[in-house]
């Protein structure tokens, strides 16, 4: 099946000159759950800002089920729900008429059972005759992804949607994000909690300096580019490796008694060369233990390559 989002050689150039984006190419595929991280900066909101019709790329093409988002920017926008990071909505009006309006406007029939249904889901409902100025911050944001979802959009976009709230609200927010991603809506998220991205995402795109360095599945990517690290304490110090485990790559770490192997996470064959080889050299160990990459590491490493 075509993807539902499709981004050709998108580039921006904002008015004063500087290059947002330098040409990205990007599919979505329909029902997935894609996590975009990038550095401050690094061009996550103007990439999303342009597939929501909010921002005028300068050039390629974005195509949202078939549609352009700039001739056909109707037709995308009632796709498309956007949860922006910075808070926008009328701080006189009640959270219920905020949520309500929000669906009106996007010219779907009233159903204040599906509203109803929202509200307690994100834990509004005791707040929805209460003004938007009298909620706390993490609770606007609720009503944000609340207006978002009033209208039933295809996909999603969540940009920072967890960015200085509480373990409450996301753990709220995930629920949703599983109930949405049952009924086949496509989710795009930003993020700076890498491990937000590990826990949900089914793919990870790393962005930075407004080029896409890579989209690859999570588990691809974490299996590909992760590292693994052996680590063997020893019954007895030694004071250098013998040249059998050496040439393997083992090393001495902060200690005699330490000796650690870093190998990548497929080849995990390559540990019983070492045990062996570790039988053979006549040295004993009292405990083993590995480690293994988080995508945290992955993405540091990707970013800090590229800086
Ligand atoms: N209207 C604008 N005019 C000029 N430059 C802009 C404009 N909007 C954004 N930029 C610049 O474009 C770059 C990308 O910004 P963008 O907001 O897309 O980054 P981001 O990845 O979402 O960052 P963050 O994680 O901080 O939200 C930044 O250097 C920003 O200063």
């Amino acid at each position: 099946m075509a993807p539902i989002v499709s981004i050709r050689d998108l580039t921006k150039t904002y008015a004063n000159g500087f290059k947002a984006l330098k040409g990205v190419n990007l599919d979505i595929e329909r029902g997935e759950i894609l996590a975009l991280l990038g550095p401050n900066g690094a061009g996550k909101t103007t990439l999303i800002s342009i597939v929501c019709g909010i921002v005028n790329p300068s050039g390629g093409e974005v195509l949202v089920d078939g549609h352009d988002v700039v001739k056909d920017f109707r037709v995308t926008r009632s796709l498309i729900g956007l949860v922006p990071q910075e808070l926008t909505t009328d701080q006189f009006e009640t959270v219920w008429n905020t949520v309500r309006f929000s669906r009106g406007l996007h010219g779907c029939k009233p159903d204040p059972v599906y509203i109803e249904k929202i509200l307690r889901e994100l834990s509004l409902w005791d707040k929805r005759d209460n003004m938007m100025r009298q909620l706390s911050g993490g609770m606007k944001r609720r009503v944000l992804i609340a207006k978002a979802l009033a209208y039933e959009p295809r996909i999603l976009f969540l940009d920072e949607p967890t960015a200085g709230v509480d373990v409450n609200l996301r753990k709220d927010m995930w629920k949703v994000v599983e109930r949405l991603r049952a009924a086949g809506v496509t989710i795009i998220l930003t993020t700076h909690y890498i491990e937000e991205a590990e826990e949900i995402a089914d793919r990870v795109g790393v962005i930075n300096g407004g080029e896409l360095l890579l989209v690859e599945d999570k588990n691809t990517l974490m299996k590909k580019l992760g590292r693994k690290q052996l680590i063997l304490e020893l019954a007895e110090p030694i004071d250098t490796v013998p040249t059998g485990l050496a040439d393997l790559g083992l090393e001495l770490n902060g200690s005699r008694n330490r000796l650690v192997y870093d190998y990548d996470a497929d080849k995990e064959h390559a540990i019983a060369a070492v045990l062996s080889r570790m039988v053979k050299e006549g040295i004993h160990f009292r405990d083993l233990s590995t480690r293994q990459s988080s995508l945290e590491d992955i993405f540091v490493a990707l970013v800090g390559e590229k800086a």
